[in-house]
């Protein structure tokens, strides 16, 4: 694997706006391989209906998340998918040596939208003040994206919402406990490999 490294205005817009976009993350060979792998769980059942936490209850509200969720563990190594975790390390290495963020582990979630207009409606994925999660990455994996697929996100920066489309090998980073964000409604089958990056800390 090539070294990875942030470039300035990467680092410029986490600490000022908190937040980046790579509009090209691994190559779109690569992303490719990774979506065969990620479609292929999709295709075997392993995805389960996404739940949202109220307090200490995990509930099902399919108009305000309509996703469907697995948890990635350790791959095989030689899987594309293991190469996208490896590629996730880096990338908390850099943010903790590049942006001062103190990373350590991270979760990794693969998410699919039918395409049938599940959104997943504004939110944080973390609080303030609590240990908890400290960077989200989003990684997007849709080959055929057209306008009309929408799913964009959309993030709530200072200075009002900005929208990003989850086009193939996209590459997404943000402070959780700052952006708020939500997936507007998808209208095409809509993947991403999703890592949450907790405090050196954190247990
Ligand atoms: O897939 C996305 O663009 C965002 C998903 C999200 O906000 C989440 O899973 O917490
Ligand atoms: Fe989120």
């Amino acid at each position: 694997m090539s070294p990875l490294s942030l470039r300035d205005e990467e680092i410029q817009s986490l600490g000022e706006r908190g937040w980046f976009t790579r509009a090209s993350f691994l190559g779109e060979a690569e992303a490719r391989a990774v979506h065969a792998e990620a479609k292929a769980r999709v295709e075997e059942g392993l995805l389960r209906p996404a739940g949202i936490r109220r307090g200490a209850d995990h509930t099902l509200d399919r108009d305000t998340r309509g996703d469907f969720i697995t948890w990635v563990k350790e791959e095989e190594q030689g899987s594309a998918i293991s190469r996208l975790r490896d590629a996730y390390a880096a990338l908390g290495e850099v943010l903790s040596a590049e942006a001062y963020l103190g990373l350590g582990r991270f979760d990794l979630q693969l998410a699919w939208y039918p395409g049938n207009g599940a959104r997943y409606a504004r939110h944080f994925d973390a609080f303030p003040g609590q240990s908890n999660r400290r960077v989200t990455a989003l990684y997007y994996l849709n080959p055929d994206w057209v306008p009309a697929h929408g799913g964009l996100l959309r993030i709530y920066p200072e200075g009002g919402p900005v929208e990003v489309e989850p086009t193939l090998d996209r590459l997404v980073v943000f402070l959780s406990e700052r952006l708020e964000h939500e997936v507007l409604p998808a209208h095409g089958p809509r993947l991403a490999l999703t890592a949450w990056f907790y405090g050196r800390n954190s247990g």
